[in-house]
């Protein structure tokens, strides 16, 4: 596969696996016509630790690799303050540097060559005057209305919104032009920023971009029982295999059903795409039994058929995942454990002692601060000293009156920036 594609093989891989493409002539203009590599982005806000989830919009990375692309990966560290401060700022620059070590193991693991990958930080840029000034430009045509919208599905809504969040699309837009990208692709939870773009960058004199997006897979790992908030039923990347398998175990997947089934469309958007991509023949996905033969698919369609009728049951499907998902992960967690470096940088990234320590000292839980240490704790997020929860389920831990009221508590000033 990684082998020298026809421009019209190449064009077929880099639409293929999709939900929709927006403006596909601009790639077969690229390829047939101007006879180059097409230039893509993909980005990734620097918030929470990248779980299994990741490997959904990897493999298109990884066709878009093997179609002859030339992909860089954004990695929107500015995006991830903007968005109701996912990342406070003092993070951020670290969780980057992870995101990078963590996209390039997986993207190796998957077989793909990434010497046509390139990481851009998001601030590298984006600060700069020309950046800047276009930014004033799009934001003096902009309407709120318009913004809000644009941002409806990403952004993460709240009663008192900030203008960051405001500014998010409009940024995002901007990016295909300074990347310099031909096309920008993302899940389908982007169109309203893609649509935005493709609106307004002609206003400040840029072209309009094609979009490439990817439907959106029911998470893997939502545990059946537990709440999906719950942190341990989300599989990291550096699972090892005991915790990989303990955590389907617990996954939802209910018999006989594949529509929404996390665990099926795992192996359907991962798993089939990976083996594919790395041989030449069609993928095969075996699935052991005991005391009988294996049940082999070359398909993802016949899988569904065994499925739906039961000869392919919930326990025999997870064990088969879980042996193909720890090949998956082995080398990316060897390449961890063989790295101090990264390993550095993952404490420096997600420090784990913060909410633990505070957790210690809380005794009044009356303070706000001290409320929100403790249920963070209790969730395995960070507490900021503002009572203000980071981490991926911040929102749903977030305790305690307004910022404001909690510094003026505390006698500490906003942070500067
Ligand atoms: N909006 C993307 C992140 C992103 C940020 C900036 C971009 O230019 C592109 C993508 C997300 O939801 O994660």
């Amino acid at each position: 596969m990684a082998s020298k594609l026809s421009p019209e093989d190449s064009i077929a891989l880099i639409k293929a696996n999709l939900a929709e493409v927006l403006n596909p002539e601009i790639i077969d203009n690229v390829i047939l016509k101007e006879k180059r590599p097409l230039k893509v982005y993909w980005g990734s806000a620097t918030t929470g630790r990248p779980h299994c989830g990741y490997f959904v919009p990897m493999m298109k990375v990884a066709e878009l690799l093997a179609a002859g692309c030339h992909v860089k990966i954004l990695l929107a560290d500015i995006h991830g303050y903007l968005d109701n401060m996912k990342a406070p700022i003092d993070l951020v620059e670290f969780r980057a540097k992870y995101y990078e070590r963590v996209i390039k193991a997986l993207l190796k693991a998957v077989g793909v060559d990434i010497a046509r990958l390139e990481f851009v930080l998001g601030s590298s840029y984006q600060l700069n005057k020309d950046y800047t000034m276009d930014r004033f430009k799009l934001e003096g045509i902009t309407r709120v209305e318009v913004a809000k919208k644009a941002g409806a599905e990403v952004v993460k809504q709240s009663a008192d919104p900030t203008l960051g969040g405001l500014i998010y699309p409009l940024m995002q837009a901007l990016d295909e032009q300074y990347l310099d990208v031909d096309a920008q692709f993302g899940g389908v939870d982007q169109r309203k920023i893609f649509a935005f773009a493709m609106e307004n960058l002609p206003k400040i004199g840029y072209s309009v971009r094609a979009h490439l997006m990817n439907s959106m897979v029911p998470g893997l790992g939502e545990a059946a029982k537990m709440s999906a908030s719950d942190p341990d039923s989300k599989i990291d990347l550096l699972d090892d295999p005991a915790a990989v398998e303990k955590k389907l175990k617990k996954a939802k997947c209910p018999p006989k059903e594949v529509e929404g089934n996390g665990v099926i469309a795992f192996v359907e958007h991962v798993i089939f795409r990976a083996i594919a991509l790395k041989v030449d023949h069609e993928p095969i996905f075996k699935v052991e039994r005991r005391d009988e033969e294996p049940l082999l698919y070359t398909s993802i369609q016949k899988l569904k058929e065994d499925y739906a009728a039961d000869i392919l049951t919930p326990q025999l499907l997870k064990s088969a995942l879980t042996h193909h998902l720890n090949e998956l992960l082995k080398p990316i967690v060897a390449e961890y454990e063989a790295s101090p470096d990264w390993q550095a940088i993952s404490l420096q990234a997600y420090p784990p002692e913060k909410a633990a320590v505070k957790v210690k000292k809380v005794k009044d839980k009356g303070d706000p601060a001290k409320r929100a240490a403790a249920a963070a704790a209790r969730k395995n997020v960070v507490a900021q000293p503002d009572g203000h929860v980071e981490g991926e389920d911040a929102e749903k831990v977030t305790v305690g009156p307004s910022t404001e009221e909690t510094l003026q508590k505390l006698k500490v000033s906003e942070p500067e920036s």
